[in-house]
């Protein structure tokens, strides 16, 4: 079939519509026609600027569902992640905006507060929306106001800690609360757990969907009779469902569920969410869609089409989905990534039957693929929960095992405690792979892996690797995964050098000198970490300086380092982590108390956060590109050595 997406002939109902009250004011009989008109021009505009392209295409009906029925934006409408919501997006003022989606100055890959009213609550970290709809019930509950609070959440994003401790609470307090499940049985790859095979149970039930045939026709019933014949029903059914023991979850949590629905029958749902937007309670409805849909190849492979590069909608991508920023055009294959690198270690570890793999839901992000397939009993998909993720690493080692948690660094941040209290009070060897350490582009702030160097370098017992090409990641990684403590290793979205020469380490945790002035005593130290070693050399070819590489944030090699500090001008720190309790600081910091007062600068990103565009754009905004790094140098240079 030709992935040539249908384009209508039709006049564009979209062109009628700036705010989802224009909407609103179509018939019903146009919602269909509107469908098929946004979910081509989707494909048209991600295919201009990339993104996240199979979970928009999934709920268009839903989003314009959605927007029709319920009274936004006095309703509150919350998209879990947020990925899905270009629809949303396009309904809600912000078509023409979608020109510049994910890029500089543009409109955010996710929901975001300030970007519209629309958008009640950010995000980009999965399976907050629960938690944020019902803190907005409750207040609306103590204000005595009179509007809905919407929650969509994914299947995936279902499988989360923090999307039960919300129903939990939910179900419990009787909140005014909707929960939209939509249900694709899809994460970035095919959803995992007991919670989705409970999921498949509810689709395929044959009680269940004879009860739900018999009465989706009254669920869908509208006006007052609709609301007699529903509550009856429900009522009914429940019953019915409870002596056959096929109730749901949600029931069970204080939740009246309605569903499986069609999540692509537009009437239907239009209807269903007419019925329950009249009802109050803890309402959650199960709605299953398809990712992709609509659009050929990524029906066909909605991993691949998760996030997608700019790409041609005649032709169906072929690349490996590692990077959201990959282009199709490209005729070579593209160089080697960090991931890449880090997954060609993994292999080496085949071999090793204690070595096994964890990772949150991110096989294809973190490279995990090919270990994947090639050990499935050793590679544990554990679905969206990261706290889980690292603890269970930790009942791993402690039996004797030697696990890696495959993780980006902002998706750590869930599992700070559990990496402080499960991991490194107990001192298990875990090993910790960081990727995406560091500013990741076009996914913005909230993907942002700023943190990592700070929240673990508070952490005793933990050491921290930032290697600065591949050689080093695979020797890090070999000495991590033999160490006898947690060991985390950081590094970035983004291509990888092979190996950047030099000196040589002293020992298995000392830095590496990758390139030496001439004239120390005329010359500038930089101490660079990680990805930014490569910057530093490059940045510094021409000037007097001494390039260091300090391969681990912790323990810092101090032995090679004060003698290099003191025979040098001055020194200069540079990494991609933020600036407050960053690795620079605490040098800084080490080496006055020391009396060791030499001229410092130390740079990292800034005590804000820095907005989506490409890698390169963001690392300029923080004076961490090459160009900036050397107008830096050679400031420095002349204010501590004036000719
Ligand atoms: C805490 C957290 N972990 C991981 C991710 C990465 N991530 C983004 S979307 C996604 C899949 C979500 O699946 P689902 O909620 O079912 O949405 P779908 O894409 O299927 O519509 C994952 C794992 C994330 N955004 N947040
Ligand atoms: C929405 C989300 O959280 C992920 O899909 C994220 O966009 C992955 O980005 P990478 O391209 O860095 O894997
Ligand atoms: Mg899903």
């Amino acid at each position: 079939m030709s992935p040539t997406p249908n384009h209508p002939t039709d006049f564009n109902l979209l062109d009628l519509i700036d705010q989802p009250a224009d909407l609103r004011r179509l018939p019903k009989r146009q919602l269909v026609q509107l469908a098929t008109q946004l979910r081509a021009e989707l494909i048209e505009r991600v295919a201009q600027t990339g993104g996240h392209l199979a979970a928009n295409l999934g709920v268009v009906e839903l989003t314009i569902a959605l927007h029709y029925v319920f009274n936004t934006p006095d309703d509150r409408l919350i998209w879990d992640v947020g990925h899905q919501s270009y629809g949303h997006k396009m309904l809600t003022g912000r078509r023409e905006a979608m020109s510049g989606l994910r890029t500089r100055d543009g409109i955010s890959g996710f929901t975001r507060r300030v970007e519209s009213d629309f958008d009640p609550f950010g995000a980009g970290h999965s399976s907050t929306s629960i938690s944020a709809a019902l803190g907005m019930a409750v207040a609306a509950k103590l204000r005595g106001e009179d509007h809905h609070a919407v929650a969509v959440i994914g299947d995936g994003a279902l499988t989360a800690g923090q999307a039960f401790e919300a129903l939990n609470h939910a179900g419990d307090m009787k909140a005014n609360l909707l929960v939209v499940l939509n249900d694709n049985e899809m994460s970035i790859s095919r959803n995992v757990g007991a919670l989705n095979q409970h999921l498949t149970r509810l689709r395929s039930n044959p009680v269940v969907n004879k009860l739900r045939q018999g009465g989706q026709n009254l669920l869908s019933q509208t006006g007052p009779l609709g609301e007699i014949l529903n509550t009856t029903r429900v009522g009914l059914r429940d019953g019915m469902k409870h002596l056959l023991g096929v109730t749901s979850l949600f029931e069970e949590l204080g939740f009246a569920y309605f569903g499986p629905i069609d999540g692509h029958d537009l009437p239907l749902l239009v209807d269903t969410l007419e019925n329950l937007r009249r009802q109050t309670g803890p309402r959650l409805l199960h709605v299953v869609t398809q990712k992709g849909r609509g659009f050929n190849p990524a029906e066909l492979d909605p991993v691949r089409y998760h996030g997608v590069g700019k790409f041609d909608p005649e032709k169906v991508i072929k690349l490996e989905p590692q990077s959201v920023s990959q282009s199709t055009a490209q005729k070579t294959p593209p160089p080697k990534t960090w991931t890449m690198a880090f997954g060609d270690w993994l292999d080496t570890q085949g071999g090793n039957p204690s070595v096994v793999v964890i990772t949150p839901a991110m096989i294809e992000g973190s490279g995990l693929a090919g270990f994947a397939a090639r050990h499935p009993q050793r590679c544990f998909d554990v679905g969206i929960a990261e706290q889980h993720a690292v603890t269970f690493a930790g009942g791993l080692a402690a039996e004797g095992l030697r696990p890696v948690v495959a993780i980006y660094s902002t998706f750590l941040q869930r599992a700070w405690d559990q990496m402080i209290h499960d991991i490194a009070l107990q001192n298990l060897p875990v090993l910790f792979a960081v990727d995406r350490a560091g500013l990741v582009g076009p996914d913005g702030a909230t993907h942002a892996g700023s943190f990592d160097l700070a929240f673990g370098q508070a952490v005793p017992n933990l050491k921290i690797a930032v290697p600065a090409d591949a050689a080093d990641l695979h020797a890090v990684l070999d000495w991590g995964i033999a160490a006898d403590s947690p060991v985390l290793v950081r590094y970035p979205r983004g291509e990888c050098p092979s190996d950047l020469g030099g000196e040589a380490a002293r020992t298995p945790l000392g830095l590496r000198v990758r390139r030496r002035a001439e004239d120390p005593h005329q010359s500038l130290l930089v101490i660079a970490l990680g990805s930014k070693v490569q910057a530093a050399l490059n940045a510094s070819a021409d000037l007097a300086a001494t390039v260091v590489d300090l391969r681990w944030a912790k323990p810092i090699d101090w032995p090679a380092l004060l003698p290099l500090i003191h025979e040098h001008a001055a020194w200069m720190i540079i990494e991609e982590g933020s600036k407050l309790s960053s690795i620079g600081a605490s040098m800084i910091a080490h080496t006055s108390e020391l009396g060791l007062f030499k001229p410092v600068k130390h740079i990292a990103l800034p005590d804000t956060f820095i907005e989506h565009g490409t890698r390169t754009e963001c690392l300029a905004d923080c004076g961490l590109d090459e160009r900036s790094l050397n107008s830096t140098m050679t400031d420095f240079l002349r204010q501590v050595l004036p000719a």
